[in-house]
């Protein structure tokens, strides 16, 4: 990724950041622009913010911990004020395909726990029509070749065909999730409808979640080359 990007990722982590008030409790998201944020909540932690993060991954854990953000669990803090979360793609109604970097389920359990989700990327990320990026569907570890023939099933009656990839790490071995699972990534390249899709999905036996993350973000801070932009759900 070019400095250019995480330049833009890191403008819209910044502006993420003034809608944080000291005492909230705050969902904590993966990848490159989570990360972005997490060194500058750290920053103003460091300068005496109080607050509580919640991790969505344990990369982000390791992380926020080392830049000593306090941290609590869901278990402790089942209801967040704000979650601050990157998107692979932003469609339109702000519906997102999220688990380019493995954390869907996590993800999608902590922003469903936050009263409010901000998504933060650089302007690249928004779309208008999803799927270019291959959705994520985090799977259990049995059965995989009839689960993947529930989810063909199960696309198509969404209008959706594309090759399922099993995810694997760059050595070669298997990708598996925080939670134990596998990841296949479907390349759909156009989801005309994302409800029926994820409707569909999550009926087959063995799916434990998929990266449409519909009706959950309710703002989204773009940085682009003209500057940064916020777009709320209508
Ligand atoms: O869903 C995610 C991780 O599971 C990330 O939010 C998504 O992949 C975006 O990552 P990045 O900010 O590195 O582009």
């Amino acid at each position: 990724m070019s400095t250019e990007a995480e330049t833009l990722k890191r403008q819209a982590a910044a502006r993420a950041l003034e809608y944080v008030r000291s005492g909230m409790k705050l969902g904590l998201g993966t990848g490159s622009t989570a990360k972005h944020f997490v060194e500058l909540l750290a920053e103003r932690v460091g300068e005496g913010l109080e607050v509580v993060g919640v991790p969505t991954s344990e990369v982000t854990r390791a992380q926020a911990e080392s830049l000593n953000v306090p941290l609590g669990t869901l278990d402790e803090h089942p209801v967040l004020d704000l979650c601050i979360d990157g998107a692979d793609e932003i469609g339109p109604d702000l519906t997102l395909i999220k688990g380019g970097g493995g954390a869907l389920l996590r993800e999608k359990i902590v922003a469903s726990a936050a009263q409010q989700m901000i998504v933060i990327a650089d302007a690249s990320k928004k779309v208008d029509r999803l799927g270019t990026f291959p959705l994520p569907i985090e799977v259990v570890d049995f059965g995989v070749a009839a689960i993947r023939r529930g989810i063909d099933r199960a696309a198509r009656a969404a209008g959706c065909e594309g090759l399922l990839t099993l995810r694997r790490r760059p050595d070669g071995h298997v990708f598996v999730t925080d939670q134990g699972h596998l990841i296949l990534d479907a390349a759909y390249h156009s989801i005309t409808d994302p409800a029926a899709l994820a409707a569909r999905l999550s009926e087959v036996p063995g799916v434990v979640e998929h990266g449409l993350f519909i009706n959950l973000a309710s703002r989204v801070i773009l940085a682009g080359a003209g500057g940064v932009s916020v777009i709320d759900r209508a």
